[in-house]
């Protein structure tokens, strides 16, 4: 069974799975599942039908987005595609300061207009530290609507406050940017208070996606990691079960893997269910702590195995012959 992550900027878990899926076929029957854990990938991997829309993009300029509908009625948003580092081309380009999820709030907005009820939004992947205020004043009053139900999925266990810290270097902010960050997120916390009734501070998860998920919570919402909610959707424990391997990857296994994300969470299933589990990963980030595999888990390094400049240009090449190179009888 296939269940790759994406190795961010050289490689989708769509591109992991056709590469995975050619070196491992005929000679064995292969299940692939694309899997996301909240941040890019989400659309993809819950399927449904699109509802294209532009909305602002973290920079202020118009994007191209999307919301997904499923067939249980869940109306999913993958604030990423909306308010995502990705879109601007990464950390060199972004205003970490100015970086709003104003788009993601339309895209909540319109998936309300359009009568969804149950609204998933997958947090993650964020060029933004604005504490969701973008959103919040794209939405108005549409947030406080009765019946309205709110999910953020998230894909890191981070509260609120700490999001600035841990998150905002990766999309471009200076040290002192960091501090400037914190004192305003503490600010927004104290708005959410006021308005809602309810403080993200101390929560963990409440930092996802700059604290995206904090505003969410507030108001109203249910913070579930992104895992644990498409894991359910396409039923991934009994397709473990079944399965005699779990292949899996991701860009950089780190110690952020084991909070919250996919990698992480597979290797975890893999290990309670008897699974064998065989991981490939771009890099192993240099301050990994090998405690978090328990004994029994494969791991491959194309950075290691190929050098790292080979890694990322030649990525496809590097995972087809590590594949090929792991016994599978
Ligand atoms: N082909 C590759 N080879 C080596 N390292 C890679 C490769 N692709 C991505 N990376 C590393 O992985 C990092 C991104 O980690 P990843 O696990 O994909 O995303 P996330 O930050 O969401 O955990 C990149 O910054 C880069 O350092
Ligand atoms: O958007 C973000 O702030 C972070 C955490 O949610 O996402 P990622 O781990 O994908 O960088």
């Amino acid at each position: 069974m296939i269940l790759p992550d994406k190795f961010r900027g050289t490689l989708t878990s769509g591109d992991f799975i056709e590469v995975a899926t050619a070196a491992l076929t005929p000679r064995h029957s292969v299940i692939a599942r694309q899997i996301s854990d909240g941040g890019e990938g989400l659309l993809e991997a819950v399927g449904g039908r699109s509802r294209p829309l532009v909305v602002r993009g973290p920079l202020g300029k118009d994007v191209e987005s999307r919301y997904h509908l499923l067939r249980n009625g869940d109306a999913v948003v993958e604030m990423a595609l909306a308010s995502g580092l990705a879109l601007i081309g990464g950390a060199t380009k972004n205003d970490p300061i100015a970086a709003s999820t104003y788009g993601t709030g339309q895209l909540i907005r319109a998936a309300i207009e359009d009568g969804a009820t149950h609204i998933v939004v997958g947090c993650g992947g964020s060029a933004t530290t604005d504490g969701g205020w973008g959103a919040l004043v794209a939405l108005g009053p549409k947030i406080d609507l009765p019946g309205l139900k709110l999910t953020a999925l998230v894909d890191v266990e981070t509260p609120f406050l700490d999001a600035p810290a841990d998150f905002a270097p990766q999309k471009g902010a200076t040290p002192l940017e960091v501090r400037f960050l914190e004192r305003r997120q503490l600010a927004i916390a104290g708005q959410l208070l006021d308005r809602f009734g309810r403080s993200p501070l101390g929560l963990p998860k409440t930092g996802a996606a700059g604290g995206l998920a904090g505003m969410l919570y507030c108001a109203g919402g249910d913070l579930e990691l992104g895992f644990d909610y498409l894991s359910e959707l396409l039923g991934l424990e009994e397709l473990i079960l079944e399965a005699d391997l779990v292949l899996t990857g991701e860009g950089c296994l780190d110690n952020e893997s084991f909070n919250g994300k996919v990698v992480g969470r597979i290797i975890e299933r893999c290990t309670y269910l008897s699974r064998r589990i065989v991981v490939v990963v771009g890099m192993i980030a240099s301050d990994f702590d090998r405690n978090h595999l328990s004994e029994g888990v494969e791991l491959v390094s194309l950075a290691e195995r190929y050098g790292e400049d080979r890694s990322i240009i030649h990525t496809k090449e590097c995972l087809r012959d590590a594949i090929g190179a792991v016994s599978l009888d």
